[in-house]
């Protein structure tokens, strides 16, 4: 298995480009089975989550041609006919959202049967939402030898459904399934994160009818049929966060293109007011220290627009070299704070008591072998092993190619020691 190695001590400096966001393009690419015709999608970035989701959809019948490298990716995904509507266990167990393709093939088959995700290294994260969303829009559901098998032999019905809880992945889901429903469907508390509004506005550009993109309460009307479509994947704004901490905690200096600052709005409040500079540029932002030191800041994860839960590690691993005392509470998954032992180890100063985390910043942290079971995580012992004095070694790399492009070649071209190590 790999390894990335890293020796500290280097600030970072220069200039990187951000790629389409994982959690924009995996939902979009599901988007491609609710119509026979091709979806195009530019900005896809080269990721391991990408091809797991390209192989499920391949075995659903989709064909996947990717063409051109880098900023060039295109993804072609045409649907023409869904050939088989089960998502097996192999393929979802190593990608908790393979579970959206359950609506798109519900609502173009009127059956499918999608293994149960499970939970994972961050916590429990049920599916029930999904599930309830689903019904209804008048699906039948059963849970079957880990399966969850849905109909809808007459269609899904256009209905108001009220979200008890913020969630990501289900308004995805049932967004999707709601375009091809009779009639109107209205989605109360739904997720307004960018990655949803990018899926939302990738679905009109293929014929849907969405209103309040951007809001909380999302209004439907069903078509009969979609369209192909040609749409650019959403920046990434966790890949941007993550480089955006690496900048302060390293006291270097970094500008990050192709990503509107408006999308880490809450991010970089919190780092202007820990002393960070950031400045606008046309086609990103630039950050630095404004001078000295980063002050410890108290962050509390919230669904969008508050602090994502996806930079929660990131922003722990800073607050780890920060001056003063910093509170990070939790309020999104039970189990994200797999980080603080292997953060410890390298020498911080962080003590949990249940979904919160209370971290003293130290002078110096000291490399060590860490080893990290999700990928924030991971990447969070990787922006502390760009300030540890001597070398840290980051194992089980596969969780860093699930989600973050190039990540080694990006902060080597910025001045990190940083090289990944390949395994026997
Ligand atoms: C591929 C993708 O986009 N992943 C993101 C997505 O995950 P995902 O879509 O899985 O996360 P959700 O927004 O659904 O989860 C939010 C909370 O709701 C709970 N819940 C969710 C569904 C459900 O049916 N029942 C239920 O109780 C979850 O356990 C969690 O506590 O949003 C998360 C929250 O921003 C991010 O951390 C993930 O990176
Ligand atoms: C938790 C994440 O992804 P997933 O929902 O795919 O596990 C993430 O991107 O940090």
């Amino acid at each position: 298995m790999d390894r990335i190695r890293i020796r500290g001590g280097r600030p970072l400096q220069g200039r990187i480009q951000i790629s389409g966001a994982k959690n924009a393009a995996l939902p979009l690419m599901a988007a491609s089975l609710l119509t026979d015709k091709t979806l195009s999608l530019s900005n896809l970035p080269a990721l391991a989550d990408i091809a797991t989701m390209g192989k499920l959809l391949e075995q659903h019948g989709v064909d996947l041609r990717i063409e051109g490298e880098n900023a060039a990716r295109k993804g072609h995904l045409t649907a023409a006919r869904i050939t088989n509507t089960t998502a097996p266990y192999d393929l979802v167990r190593k990608m908790r959202a393979s579970v959206l393709v359950l609506g798109p093939i519900l609502a173009r088959c009127g059956e499918a049967r999608v293994s149960l995700p499970g939970g994972c290294a961050i916590g429990n994260r049920p599916v029930d939402l999904h599930v309830k969303g689903l019904t209804a829009l008048g699906a039948e559901i059963s849970l079957e030898e880990g399966y969850i098998h849905a109909t809808a032999p007459k269609g899904l019905k256009g209905n108001r459904f009220v979200f008890p809880q913020v969630s990501v992945g289900a308004t995805e889901n049932i967004l999707m399934a709601a375009c091809l429903a009779e009639g109107e469907t209205t989605l109360v508390n739904a997720a307004r994160e960018p990655e949803v509004n990018d899926l939302a506005h990738c679905l009109n550009a293929m014929g849907a009818k969405i209103e309040g993109i951007g809001t909380d309460t999302l209004k439907i009307q069903g078509v009969a049929a979609l369209h192909g479509a040609e749409h650019r994947v959403v920046a990434d704004r966790i890949e941007a966060g993550t480089f955006a901490i690496g900048a302060v905690m390293t006291d270097g200096e970094l500008e990050l293109t192709g990503i509107c600052p408006t999308l880490l709005e809450s991010l970089l409040k919190l780092l202007g007011e820990g002393g960070a500079k950031i400045e606008p540029m046309q086609d990103g932002f630039r950050i630095r220290r404004a001078n000295g030191s980063m002050d410890g800041v108290d962050v509390m994860t919230e669904p969008y627009p508050g602090f994502p839960t996806d930079l929660q590690a990131q922003i722990m691993a800073l607050m780890t070299v920060s001056k003063g005392a910093a509170m990070i509470t939790e309020t999104i998954f039970e189990n994200r704070f797999m980080h603080v032992p292997e953060l410890c180890r390298m020498g911080a100063n962080i003590n949990v008591h249940h979904s919160s985390a209370m971290i003293r910043g130290v002078e110096k942290l000291r490399g060590a072998p860490v080893m990290a079971t999700d990928l924030r995580a991971s990447v969070s012992m990787v922006l502390a092993g760009l300030v540890a004095d001597g070398e840290t070694i980051v194992n089980r790399v596969y969780h860093l190619d699930r989600g973050y492009e190039r990540l080694e070649e990006k902060l080597a071209a910025c001045g990190a020691d940083i090289a990944r190590i390949a395994g026997e």
